[in-house]
């Protein structure tokens, strides 16, 4: 029996890498397919935003003296590399996955629309949503809450590299303390940056709870999805 029907699963570029400091790791990103892949033989509909950390971020392509739309044009086509190599990894775990982008470029993706994406998904399909929201000056956490939002999904689960939500980020504070649960209000009044503030928004307009939780470790995924109780639900 699982918890949710529907997903939208945020996947870390950034954990993508691995140790590697640059680019794909195929162990990791095998490892994803593979939970991914449990999820939907347990007959979940899957939606998957990635990031692009792992190759590109605008934001570090300004201090280089890129354009700051060109380094996000960049990057959000570093998340359509991203998206191709876990399609491609969950076609070798014999997973359905289609891949949309939200800037026209058939045919490396079909171009994204909320009805194409929810007919792959009701027909069981993985749908991997990606270029963020084709639009500069965001993240690929505004783009998963609201293709979350978009395609009726019960909650987005949020698969980092830490295990939650702390009182400050665990990175680089190892005194934060981790919240088992907490409102977007306290998100906002603590300034905790788990996401950016459009996303925190974008979700609590919408009244879509995000849970935090860390995807590098193996099976959590699972667990997400049959009730045990990991990771930070913000709701
Ligand atoms: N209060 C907090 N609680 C937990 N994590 C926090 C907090 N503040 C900042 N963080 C940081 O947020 C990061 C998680 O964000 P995310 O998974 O989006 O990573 P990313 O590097 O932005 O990946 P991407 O490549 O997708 O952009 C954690 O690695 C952690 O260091
Ligand atoms: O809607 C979007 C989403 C992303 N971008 C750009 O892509 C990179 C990578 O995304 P991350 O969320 O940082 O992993 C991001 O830094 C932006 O430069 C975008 O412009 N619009």
């Amino acid at each position: 029996m699982v918890k949710y029907k529907r997903i939208l699963l945020k996947l870390s570029g950034e954990s993508l890498m691995g140790n590697q400091g640059y680019g794909i790791d195929e162990t990791r990103l095998n490892e994803y397919a593979e939970q991914i892949a449990e999820l939907v033989k347990l007959g979940v509909q899957t939606g998957i935003v990635i990031g692009g950390g792992n190759i590109f971020r605008g934001l570090s392509g300004t201090g280089k003296g890129f354009d700051r739309v060109k380094g996000d044009q960049m990057g959000m086509l570093a998340t359509v590399i991203n998206s191709l190599a876990l399609s491609s990894a969950l076609k070798n775990q014999n997973i359905q996955a289609r891949v949309f982008t939200a800037i026209r470029m058939e045919p490396v993706g079909e171009y994204y629309s909320k009805e194409k994406a929810i007919e792959a998904l009701q027909k069981g399909e993985v749908a991997i949503i990606s270029a963020g929201t084709g639009n500069p000056y965001f993240t690929t956490d505004t783009a998963s809450a609201l293709r979350a939002v978009e395609t009726e999904a019960e909650i987005m689960l949020k698969g980092t590299r830490v295990d939650g939500v702390y009182s400050a980020d665990p990175e680089k504070d190892p005194d934060a303390q981790k919240f088992d649960k907490i409102s977007f209000a306290e998100v906002y009044t603590r300034n905790l940056r788990i996401m950016d503030l459009t996303a925190t928004t974008l979700c609590q307009e919408n009244n879509l709870p995000v849970l935090v939780f860390n995807m590098d470790q193996k099976g959590n995924l699972k667990k997400v999805l049959t009730g045990e109780n990991i990771g930070t639900i913000v709701y």
